[in-house]
């Protein structure tokens, strides 16, 4: 049995969290270079928290520049061993509506400038991300979120874009109608990918900002109207999380559906053929493993 770390990357509009006992900005190293700022840790209920600004405080970071490879690695060095994203998202559905969140379950990943995997030459590895999320950590969010009183819809497919622009009408129209995607965000792949590749179970809460460009009774998508609304939803969000150490407990058994132990049978490089350098890079990551 290990003990529980509660990590929460938190989107645009939530930069911090706050009743932590013991609450520390601490600065982690990574072989991917420096996570997107600081790492916020403390107990929160007995149990240990992580909080990490994915634009970094300020927002310094692009959705094309957060350092996903140096986040996920830094709350793995950490301890942590569950990741609740948290992040703002338009909505292709007129239920989802603005103020609302979406429990995402599934992703349709359109981002095309980002370093995707820990994993390549001199370590090749291939995970499934069939089920993106871990289901007992998406139970705990929505449950949580219904204790906060918050309007919560359990499951939807997120299509990650590269941004940073909105999508244009055709886009939006296309994946709400042929694709069938409920919402849209810029972050949550391959955030999502690299949380499994580091054995970590994944739930994602997409606060809803707005309805992107394809609902005729709204306009353009605009970032005035999805901060302000992001306002309303960033206290939410975080009355949320204050939820979650007593729904998940200090003692951490093996995840049910296996998201601990996905790299089990994924490296296919033999042991002889694998690149020393590569390997101490995966060392938090794959330790596990690869025995480093
Ligand atoms: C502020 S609008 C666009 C911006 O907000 C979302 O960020 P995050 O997912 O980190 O909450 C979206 O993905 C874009 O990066
Ligand atoms: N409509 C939208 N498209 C992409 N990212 C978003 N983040 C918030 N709203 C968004």
């Amino acid at each position: 049995m290990t003990e529980t770390m509660i990590a929460v990357i938190g989107g645009s509009g939530i930069y911090d969290i706050d009743g932590l006992e013991n609450a520390t900005w601490t600065k982690v190293d990574t072989p991917w270079g420096d996570p997107s700022d600081e790492i916020l840790t403390g107990m929160l209920n007995g149990v240990k928290m992580a909080f990490l600004p994915r634009h970094g405080r300020g927002h310094k970071h692009s959705p094309t520049t957060v350092p996903y490879r140096a986040n996920i690695d830094a709350l793995k060095r950490l301890g942590a061993t569950d990741v609740i994203s948290v992040s703002a998202c338009g909505s292709f559905r007129e239920e989802m509506a603005p103020g609302d969140f979406v429990v995402v379950d599934q992703f349709i990943d359109r981002t095309f400038a980002r370093e995707k995997s820990f994993f390549g030459t001199g370590c090749v590895a291939h995970v499934s991300v069939a089920h993106p999320t871990c289901p007992r950590l998406s139970d705990a969010c929505e449950t949580a979120g219904k204790a906060a009183g918050i309007k919560m819809h359990r499951g939807g497919t997120y299509l990650a874009m590269e941004g940073p622009q909105f999508s244009t009408l055709a886009e939006s129209k296309m994946y709400r109608e042929s694709w069938g995607c409920d919402v849209i965000g810029m972050t949550n792949m391959p955030e999502a990918k690299l949380a499994r590749e580091a054995e970590l179970c994944y739930a994602s809460i997409a606060m809803i900002t707005d309805y992107d460009s394809w609902h005729p009774d709204h306009g353009e998508v605009d970032v005035t109207q999805i901060i302000q609304t992001l306002m309303g939803n960033a206290d939410k969000g975080r009355d949320l999380v204050k939820r979650l150490p007593d729904l998940l407990g200090a003692d951490r058994q093996d995840c049910p559906h296996g998201c601990d132990k996905a790299l089990e049978y994924a490296i296919l490089t033999a042991p002889e053929a694998r690149d020393p350098a590569v390997v101490a890079k995966l060392d938090a990551v794959a330790g596990r493993v690869l025995n480093t």
